[in-house]
């Protein structure tokens, strides 16, 4: 089974059904819809829940908008700063659509 890891602080939103998607760069997005995919946490590799990927869209960057900013529970304003501190200066996202399994 394929892994992605996501950042410790997203874990109980992930678990709660409250963040729907993430957005990544290329390098970190492979993966395609049907997908069951391991999900951990970056920072100690710990193991969390199982997705299943539900579809992978390219968006970018200055087309997020308010339901992308609702699936991932943060405000726009939220998102794109966060985005903006993993990935500096980067235009082509890629959405990942996912639901727990
Ligand atoms: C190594 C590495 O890049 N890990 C990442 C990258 C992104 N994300 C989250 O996806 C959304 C959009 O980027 C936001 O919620 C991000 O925090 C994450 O959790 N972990």
């Amino acid at each position: 089974m394929k892994n992605i890891t996501f950042y410790g602080r997203f874990e109980n939103d992930i678990l709660a059904g409250r963040k729907t998607i993430t957005l990544r760069e290329a390098s970190d997005a492979n993966v395609s819809a049907g997908d069951k995919v391991r999900v951990s946490r970056y920072e100690d590799d710990v193991f969390f829940c199982n997705i299943e990927v539900i579809a992978v869209t390219p968006v970018m960057f200055d087309n997020l908008n308010e339901t992308h900013a609702a699936q991932e529970n943060m405000t726009l304003e939220q998102l794109k700063d966060v985005i903006s501190e993993i990935y500096p200066g980067l235009r082509e996202l890629f959405m990942i659509e996912f639901r727990l399994i």
